[in-house]
């Protein structure tokens, strides 16, 4: 059986600092969840509460129905994978498997031995002597491996090289279909990662501004390419978030739905509509004179 989760009116006061501001969501088994924000925006306060690492100053969260602080059943199938500090770890990736099959019940050790296979990292070599991009993947692997009901993945991708991270998106994108499972994935590498995504959650300065299906957050704007007046002439007094020229083709982003008129308009003049980058949407969204709706 799969899990849910959701979260009422949520927010942690730290010192004198609102971190996270009444935030309410309803997150669903089988999906992969992005989760943006910008620097300090709140994404790891938030997914230490979902982790149970600490309790929320108000507001509830509820996993499968019950409240997930210090309960067993719940926390046996929640995973937080985040860059973690080995450099004085002595136990070996073989060591942790060993006693990930004592804790979770869904581990699976031919998973983790395919994965640290295809990393490249050792299993019988201390942890603290692997490399900062092997301990990233050996984090990684884990939390895949451990085929928890909730996986939740804080930038464990930062030191991992690119040959590396598309390593770990392909296994992900396998293990999901093998075992779907709710994924949430924080990440600041939004272009790279963001077909990985079915849904888009945005925390700015600790409120949720964005929650919404990718296909929807997406359609939020439009790529306009062409011949370059026609171009100028189409995004003429529309919010443009980006521009890219190449000889006498131009390709413009653009902030807003187009009518079905506007549409028709595009085409009778050449133009070809495209939906935009979340990265663009995402920079949008979040800057300081951005707005969203
Ligand atoms: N222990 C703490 N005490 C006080 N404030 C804290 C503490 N931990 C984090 N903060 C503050 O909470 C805010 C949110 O931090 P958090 O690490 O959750 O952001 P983030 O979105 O994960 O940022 P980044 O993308 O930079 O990793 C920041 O302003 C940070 O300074």
């Amino acid at each position: 059986m799969s899990y849910s989760i959701e979260i009422k009116d949520l927010s942690l006061q730290l010192g004198k600092s609102n971190i996270l501001k009444e935030i309410n969501l309803s997150l669903q088994p089988g999906k992969v969840y992005g989760l943006l924000g910008r620097n300090g925006a709140g994404k790891t306060s938030f997914l230490s509460l979902l982790a149970s690492f600490r309790l929320p100053t108000s507001g509830t969260i509820s996993i499968d129905g019950e409240m997930p602080f210090e309960n067993p059943r719940i926390m046996s199938e929640v995973s937080f994978s985040y860059p973690t500090d080995l450099s004085e770890e002595s136990y070996t990736a073989a060591d942790y498997f060993t006693d990930a099959r004592r804790f979770r019940p869904n581990f699976d050790l031919d998973c983790a031995h395919a994965l640290a296979k295809r990393f490249g990292f050792p299993l019988n070599k201390a942890l603290s002597k692997l490399s900062n991009g092997q301990q990233s993947a050996f984090i990684a692997t884990l939390g895949l491996a451990n085929r928890t009901k909730i996986a939740i993945f804080d930038e464990v991708y930062v030191n991992m090289d690119a040959p590396t991270r598309k390593i770990f998106y392909q296994e992900l994108i396998e293990e999901q279909a093998r075992y779907p499972r709710l994924m949430i994935l924080s990440t600041h590498l939004v272009s790279e990662m963001e077909y990985l995504l079915d849904h888009v959650l945005i925390l700015d300065q600790g409120k949720l501004l964005v929650d919404q299906d990718y296909e929807s957050i997406i359609n939020l704007g439009v790529t306009v390419t062409g011949p370059v007046e026609e171009v100028n002439q189409f995004v003429k007094g529309r919010k443009q978030l980006n521009s890219q020229q190449l000889g006498q083709t131009k390709a413009t982003m653009i902030f807003g739905k187009l009518a079905n008129s506007e549409r028709l308009i595009a085409q009778q003049n050449g133009l070809e509509l495209s939906p935009v980058s979340l990265q663009e949407l995402f920079i949008h969204i979040t800057e300081e004179d951005g707005h969203f709706e």
